[in-house]
């Protein structure tokens, strides 16, 4: 069983603190300058004997504070900024370095001392609000099997062949993405994809490693807690495709924020989209009743391709289509990949059919839409397979992007025929403030939705939904995908919502045995506290 803290080269030659400092255009502050080097960490709680220590300026503490405990477990040098420097007078006979920008050194260190690992794999990188997971799961795939061993970086965790780690982070800490590498090289890697977030982006996760290809797929409200505006964020996201980063682009134009950025880029760049005219576009696609998938038709200058779509939706047409841009940029024929996308298998928590129709049973779907817009989109993807009404239970998470919350509700009371909401991660706030937040959203809404509940425990709010929905229904369980646990405060409850609507669904079974489930009543779904018969009542 790995940790990410346990994916490590073997072995790492080292450089000096001389040798670091001059290949980084710096000076070795102070102390012996013929220290080894041989591994690289910001954080004193992951030092391993030998690493450099970088201490960065956080947004809430200064990585100085912890230098003392991040030699004690074996640090040999430290890098850090001129606040840095002063707060560590005293500690001179430590090798020390002093940088402008540690989190930029950070990478371009680790880079280095880990033997530029990145340069010896084809790297992919994707970025947007929604659908990277999705879009490197595609490109993985596809790179796995007609290729060779592949490193996959993402939400869902770092995998690689059997092993799979999960981490808190959808891009990793730059000295741990290129220690992770350096550890897929030595296991045979020769492609990594990676999922690249605007927070990676601003805060130089990506420094030291050049993609061969980046897409981007959207941009979308998310995260405007941190980047403050859409032009901030926008810039973000577009600062990966400057020359220094990436080598090719494919950009997704379906919406202003790519054809923008298509615009601005300066290197190679193909265009795709399912709306309008691109490099690879969409020119016609049908539902697949067998896997409520998508056949398309795309055309690539003269040719045109067949491709299915096995996940629901326009929005994985999307991925897909992206995907098989990037695949066919790195180099792969598009006919080959074309068949080996067909078989990507679903992504966990991304669309994950958690009961499929019967005639006892609704489609219950467990997906990861966290936004106003992968709201409405997972929505969209769903009503063409739905015969009967749609459920969406959802909540908005804690300590995040709080403007998000009433444009989340809005989006549920108007793609939707029955809505449940309920929590997410909570973290340190007060639940029914966020509740009452996302609640404010429903007034003035040209809605779709006939009812909404609400309820302050998730976990029995998808078994009252499940069994309240028809067998022609479709209970879309939105926000949190594949995550395992919930946080509350700084507690992690155990919570899986695909487990919990399995229970469900066993339990529904159960009571259609003994002829209980009636589906029927839905305005009165009866445990859930009512805070609205129609949402007419909050216009
Ligand atoms: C808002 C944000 O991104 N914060 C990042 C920022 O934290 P910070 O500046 O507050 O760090 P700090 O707590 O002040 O600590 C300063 C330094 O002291 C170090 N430290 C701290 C404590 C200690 O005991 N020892 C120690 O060495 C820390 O490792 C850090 O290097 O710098 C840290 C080091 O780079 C990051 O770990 C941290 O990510 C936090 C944990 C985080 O939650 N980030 C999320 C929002 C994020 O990055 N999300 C995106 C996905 C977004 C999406 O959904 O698309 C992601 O890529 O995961
Ligand atoms: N191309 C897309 N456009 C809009 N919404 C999408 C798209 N692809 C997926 N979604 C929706 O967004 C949700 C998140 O998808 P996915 O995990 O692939 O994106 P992500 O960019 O990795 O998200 P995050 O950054 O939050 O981890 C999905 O569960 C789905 O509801």
């Amino acid at each position: 069983m790995h940790e990410l803290k346990d994916l490590r080269p073997s072995s790492v030659t080292g450089i000096s603190a001389h040798q670091l400092a001059r290949a980084l255009d710096t000076t070795v502050h102070s102390g012996p300058a013929e220290t080894l080097i041989t591994g690289v960490t910001l954080d004193s709680t992951d030092v391993q004997p030998g690493d450099l220590f970088v201490a960065i300026p956080g947004f809430k503490r200064h990585g100085a504070e912890f230098a003392a405990k991040a030699i004690a477990a074996g640090a040999v040098a430290v890098v850090t900024d001129a606040a840095g420097i002063s707060m560590l007078a005293g500690m001179e006979d430590i090798a020390m370095l002093r940088v402008s920008n540690p989190r930029v050194f950070a990478g371009l260190a680790a880079a280095l001392v880990y033997g530029n690992p990145g340069k010896s794999m084809r790297v992919v990188g994707i970025t947007g609000t929604n659908g990277k997971t999705t879009t490197a799961h595609f490109v993985h795939h596809v790179l796995a099997a007609l290729s060779g061993p592949t490193l996959l970086i993402g939400t869902v965790g770092v995998s690689l062949g059997e092993v799979h780690v999960s981490s808190a982070r959808t891009s990793l800490e730059a000295p741990v993405l290129h220690r992770v590498l350096a550890w897929a090289l030595e296991r045979g890697a020769q492609n990594v994809v990676m999922e690249v977030s605007s927070h990676a982006l601003s805060l130089y996760r990506v420094a030291g490693l050049k993609f061969d290809v980046s897409a981007f797929l959207n941009l979308q409200r998310d995260h405007l807690d941190f980047h403050k505006t859409m032009e901030s964020y926008f810039e973000a996201k577009a600062s990966l495709f400057a020359a220094d980063f990436s080598k090719r682009a494919v950009i997704c134009i379906d919406d202003g924020w790519g054809e923008r950025l298509a615009q601005m880029v300066r290197i190679p760049t193909v265009t795709v989209a399912t709306k309008s005219a691109a490099d690879w576009q969409v020119v016609s696609h049908s539902l697949n009743q067998k896997d409520a998938g998508t056949d398309v038709t795309i055309r690539a200058g003269e040719a045109d391709l067949r491709l299915h779509c096995p996940l629901p939706g326009m929005i994985n047409v999307q991925n897909e289509l992206t995907a098989l841009a990037v695949l066919v940029s790195l180099g792969f024929e598009a006919s080959s990949v074309c068949e080996e996308l067909a078989r990507t298998p679903g992504v966990p928590g991304r669309m994950e059919v958690v009961a499929e129709r019967s005639s006892s049973t609704p489609l219950v779907i467990v997906d990861f839409a966290h936004t106003a817009d992968a709201i409405k989109s997972a929505c969209a993807a769903l009503d063409p397979v739905t015969p009967g009404s749609l459920w969406i239970l959802f909540g908005a998470t804690g300590e995040r992007d709080r403007g998000k919350r009433p444009v989340m509700g809005a989006a549920a009371l108007s793609s939707a025929d029955y809505v449940v909401l309920t929590d997410d991660d909570i973290y340190g706030e007060d639940p029914a403030q966020i509740r009452a937040e996302v609640a404010a959203g429903f007034a003035g809404v040209a809605g779709r939705a006939r009812s909404a509940w609400v309820s302050d425990d998730r976990k029995s709010a998808i078994h009252e939904a499940v069994l309240a929905a028809s067998p022609d229904d479709t209970v879309l369980i939105a926000g949190r995908g594949h995550e395992t646990i919930q946080m509350v405060g700084e507690k992690a409850h155990v919570l899986d919502d695909r487990v919990e609507a399995r229970v469900a669904v066993s339990k529904r079974s159960v009571q259609n045995q003994l002829g209980e489930v009636g589906g029927e009543e839905k305005t009165a779904c009866p445990k859930l506290r009512t805070i609205s018969k129609t949402w007419e009542d909050f216009q």
